[in-house]
């Protein structure tokens, strides 16, 4: 399959380049950044050398002419592009044969008056948002494997309906109870443009987007339950460990607990369920995401900690698990063995 990508000089859409890179299947075409991008024309490998001799594809600007064609000239487009930029293109980015998954926030949302109030701009690609299809690739592969657009999750929301979602799908949740997540990720969940909140001095562990960040709706609406969810920024560059909280129904043992998670997830190779509450050293670099739980039937409470690289797991890898099922590959096909660096 012939794959471009949008935005590849950011930090997952390089780690997209160097995934398709080495994927059996899927090979590089072109990659892209904005019009008016100082990086146009560079290599790829002058912004990220780790990739020097891997990749050696150059940066193009891309303009409306480009963009038209791309539909036509590639069977898989992946959008590494912030949300507006995603908004703007997709409509003409399926309007030929091609595939498109995009990873920015701008299509995960159906209900387009809860986008706006927590994206800040107007939805106006309603048919696009018609096509498009939630890439949580362990939960939604029916949908996924028939898509032509995917909208890949984000990664706090990955992090967050990895651990919740077997519980919720067994019927196992207090309804009077909303899940509590806290998560922290690393500085570069923020992008690669230089901000002070982002800056090697001023960042300090922190909790920020309190009762109103843009993942709240997005893990509810999926999770199918109200939650509260509390990011915090690290100082530290990569990996998201996501604490989650759950108040479980009256009388719920912990077989019934063990088994939701089994049936979850023990025929899927992405998600490892470990016997210790994971180390973000574990998943960093890593395409899995590693889940514990531990449940205390007295209080009826379960604790379940969660662990991706968010621009993997969390981002480009999940990208191209759900590219993988959309063309009829098995899930973790290129992503086992490729780590990063
Ligand atoms: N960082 C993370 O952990 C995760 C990020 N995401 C989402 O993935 C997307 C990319 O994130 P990330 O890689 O961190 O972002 P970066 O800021 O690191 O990269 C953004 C990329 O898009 C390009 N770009 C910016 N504006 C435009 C434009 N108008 N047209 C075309 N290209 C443009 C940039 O290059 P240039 O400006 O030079 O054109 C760059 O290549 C975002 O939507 C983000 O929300 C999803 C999951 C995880
Ligand atoms: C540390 C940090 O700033 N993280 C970003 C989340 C990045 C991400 O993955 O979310 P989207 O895919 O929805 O952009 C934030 O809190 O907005």
């Amino acid at each position: 399959m012939k794959t471009c990508v949008i935005g590849a000089s950011g930090y997952t859409g390089a780690e997209l380049v160097r995934l398709i890179q080495h994927h059996p299947k899927f090979t590089l075409g072109q990659t892209f950044v904005s019009e008016q991008s100082a990086d146009a024309g560079q290599p790829l490998s002058v912004l990220y050398p780790a990739l020097n001799g891997i990749v050696n594809t150059q940066l193009e600007a891309l303009n409306d002419a480009t963009l038209a064609s791309l539909a036509h000239d590639y069977d898989a487009i992946f959008l590494a592009t912030p949300h507006q930029a995603s908004h703007d293109w997709a409509s003409q980015l399926l309007a030929g044969s091609a595939k498109v998954f995009d990873l920015s926030g701008a299509f995960r949302l159906q209900d387009r008056q809860v986008f706006e109030r927590y994206y800040g701009f107007q939805h106006t690609q309603p048919h696009a948002l018609g096509q498009a299809v939630y890439g949580l690739a362990e939960w939604y592969q029916e949908l996924i494997a028939k898509a032509k657009f995917v909208a890949v999750p984000g990664c706090y929301p990955t992090a967050s309906l990895l651990a919740t979602k077997p519980l919720g799908h067994a019927d196992l949740l207090d309804p009077n109870h909303f899940p509590i997540i806290n998560a922290t990720s690393g500085v570069s969940g923020a992008g690669r443009k230089a901000t002070m909140t982002n800056s090697f001095c001023e960042v300090s562990l922190q909790a920020y987007g309190i009762l109103g960040h843009r993942h709240t709706p997005e893990i509810s609406a999926y999770l199918g339950s109200s939650v509260i969810f509390t990011p915090h920024l690290g100082n530290f560059k990569r990996g998201i460990l996501a604490t989650t909280v759950c108040k479980l129904k009256y009388g719920v043992s912990a077989d019934q607990v063990e088994a939701a998670y089994l049936n979850a997830y023990s025929s899927q190779p992405m998600v490892r369920l470990v016997a210790q509450s994971p180390r973000l050293d574990n998943v960093v670099g890593q395409n899995f995401a590693d889940l514990h739980w531990q449940y205390s039937q007295e209080t009826g409470y379960v604790v379940i900690t969660s662990a991706i690289d968010n621009l993997l797991k969390g981002a480009a890898s999940q990208a191209v698990q759900c590219a993988n099922l959309a063309f009829g590959l098995s899930t973790s096909t290129g992503l086992i063995g490729s780590q990063h660096g």
